[in-house]
């Protein structure tokens, strides 16, 4: 199936933009004229570009209120169709959409429409030309697809044909099942665009907050399956209007555009065994069973100050690697792994970014099958020298430049500790603090970036995204979204930063864009793990008492509940599900920390009415102490 991309999508000049589409692997472009015009290369200039980047163009757009107007308005139409009809000749495109007219002046009647398509379907004929009608969601007379198909249904001409565009059928909650009766060849193009839900005039909403398939709330896989049922097979077009994408990376947002087309023709084809569609076949998306290890980079004394918090934490050492700088500390299910290696991506992780949690392992049925999903979902794959004792882990690059490492049980990656390290004692070990397995990994990331990875994770893994809440900062809204699979062994907060001095933003800064801010592991007993973690002089984050204090009087605890929670700094939520228990480390350099937690029942969040407070906390305790003034 072709992939296309309009113009308007992402930002630059249209040569940053061809670039950037061609870069990204389409194989055409619908251009928007407005581009066009502000460009200042002829008609010819740009179609050589456009091919010599081994673009087609798929569709020019869009001519605007054209049909069921009186004269003389419509004969000037006419007119101005003929000159965009040469435009066309030159830049070497045989496509213009038509978008339902919003003028005023406007008659309406579906015969009248009728009656004009069928003339410029004549007018577009002598030159070999063809019109694709749209319906606009807030078109003045027409505004639905199936009344745009009425009317070309009746215009009756085989160089006019229907134009669908997913944001305009899905904004207005059309039934899709109507796609089904329109037949594949006269459906000229279709466009795509999801958008996140929104209570707003469906005019803003499309021209301001579209976004990529699978990036928002509309059921665009839905829509296609329908599409794909007509037996429609011409070039699926991305058309998403967006402020932030305008202002994006012209790379980046085009990547995501190809990576959303990819994932939603893989659900169709899944989703529709009974058509054929011509789409290459993927390995499936990726179970993750749980987080194997996370692997910090570190140069050697800072290695010493993370390892003396860990065992504050109740780690052990249990593993020295075979070969290189590596140490492996365990508790319960969870692997921590500390590199000071000079060499390798480690090396280059610590000098660009500090001492940082630069790897993720994941644990998957098929780390080869996941690699090969991942690829053909754009990712980077990752590879780098494997030294005697050690295994290639398949991998591929994450947020920040990081890493994410796949193990499985069915190959030697099983028996990777076993292969690559040697067990070692640890005499300084401190008491067990009952840490079970990792809940969570916080991935902080600017907030343009957020759509990027959540699409990431989507399309490659089994996981679903939550709704959006905006985590208060002293300094600033942060935006957090949780990526999280139905078992709850894969689990992702994404925070998005706007600010710089907000504590997610000043961690972005200070550690030159890395991503993992925390790691959030789970206790059975949040209490007797609070008392271990005390016995191990764990420096733990003081929570004001005016929290407790509303604590009470917001839920109703009892005296003695709340006294508890207080005296080991415990922080409490619940809902419907059940109830959550969260208590932090103070933080390790500038921004990275450790968070404790306990679910209790099916208590399904992540505390997000705690964290203004948390963040306050910690925001207290990186500032300097003050100075008793004079
Ligand atoms: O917002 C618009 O005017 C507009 C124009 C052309 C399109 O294809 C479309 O979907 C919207
Ligand atoms: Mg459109």
């Amino acid at each position: 199936m072709k992939t296309s991309i309009a113009t308007v999508s992402i930002s630059g000049d249209l040569r940053e933009k061809l670039e950037a589409i061609a870069a990204a692997g389409f194989d055409g472009v619908e251009i928007f004229e407005n581009d066009f015009l502000a460009y200042d290369r002829s008609p010819r200039e740009v179609a050589d570009m456009v091919r010599d980047l081994g673009l087609e163009i798929t569709l020019f757009q869009p001519f605007r209120d054209f049909e069921g107007l009186p004269e003389p308005q419509r004969a000037l139409a006419f007119d101005r169709a003929e000159r965009k009809f040469d435009l066309m000749g030159e830049l070497g495109t045989s496509l213009v959409l038509v978008c339902s007219t919003v003028s005023p002046l406007a008659l309406g009647g579906i015969d009248r429409a009728a009656a004009d398509f069928r003339e410029l379907g004549e007018r577009a004929a002598r030159r070999s030309l063809r019109v694709g009608y749209e319906a606009l969601a807030w078109g003045r007379h027409i505004n639905d697809h199936r009344d745009a198909w009425e009317i070309v249904r009746r215009a009756d001409h085989p160089n006019v044909g229907i134009i669908l565009d997913s944001f305009h059928t899905l904004s207005r909650g059309i039934d899709v099942a109507s796609i089904r009766a329109i037949p594949g060849d006269r459906i000229f193009i279709v466009q795509l665009a999801d958008a996140p839900k929104m209570d707003m005039d469906l005019l803003s909403w499309s021209r301001h907050y579209r976004n990529m398939p699978g990036e928002g709330d509309l059921p665009v896989t839905d829509f296609m399956r329908a599409v794909a049922a007509t037996g429609y097979v011409g070039p699926l077009s991305l058309e998403v209007f967006n402020d932030q994408f305008r202002s994006g990376s012209p790379r980046t947002i085009a990547a995501d555009g190809h990576r959303s087309l990819v994932y939603l023709m893989d659900q169709v084809a899944r989703l529709e065994p009974g058509i054929a569609i011509p789409v290459p076949v993927l390995p499936p998306r990726v179970d993750v069973h749980g987080i194997a290890f996370v692997e910090f980079a570190a140069d050697e004394a800072e290695a010493l100050q993370l390892a003396a918090l860990l065992r504050q934490l109740g780690f052990k050492r249990t593993g020295r690697h075979r070969s290189k700088s590596v140490e492996r500390f365990a508790q319960g299910d969870i692997n921590i792994v500390i590199n000071t290696d000079r060499e390798g991506l480690a090396h280059a992780s610590y000098l660009t970014h500090g001492t940082s949690a630069y790897a993720i392992g994941m644990l998957v049925d098929n780390a080869a099958a996941t690699v090969e999903r991942a690829r053909a979902l754009g990712a980077q794959v990752f590879s780098q020298r494997v030294g005697p004792d050690e295994l290639a882990i398949p991998a591929i690059r994450g947020v920040g430049g990081g890493v994410i490492y796949f193990l499985d049980e069915t190959s030697a990656l099983g028996r990777v500790w076993d292969i690559e390290f040697d067990a070692a004692a640890d005499d300084e070990a401190l008491a067990d603090a009952g840490l079970r397995r990792i809940d969570h990994v916080a991935q902080t990331m600017n907030y343009e970036e957020m759509l990027t990875w959540i699409l990431f994770y989507r399309s490659i893994f089994v996981a679903d995204k939550s709704p959006m809440v905006d985590v208060v900062d002293p300094s600033g809204l942060v935006r957090s979204q949780v990526i999280s699979n139905p078992d709850g062994t894969l689990r992702l907060t994404i925070n998005g930063a706007e600010s710089h001095r907000t504590l997610a933003g000043r961690f972005i800064a200070e550690t030159f864009g890395s991503s993992v801010q925390h790691l959030a592991f789970a206790s059975d007993d949040i209490f007797k793990s609070a008392k271990a973690l005390a016995r191990n002089k764990l420096p733990s984050l003081q929570i004001s008492q005016n929290y407790y204090e509303d604590l009470a009087a917001r839920l109703g605890l009892d005296a003695d509940f709340i006294e508890r929670l207080r005296a080991a700094n415990i922080l409490y939520d619940r809902d419907e599900g059940g109830e959550f228990f969260q208590l932090y480390s103070t933080n390790l350099g500038e921004g990275f920390f450790f968070e404790i937690v306990e679910r209790r029942g099916l208590y399904a969040g992540y505390g997000a009415v705690n964290a203004p407070f948390r963040i306050a906390a910690q925001k207290r305790s990186l500032r300097p102490a003050a100075i008793p003034s004079l």
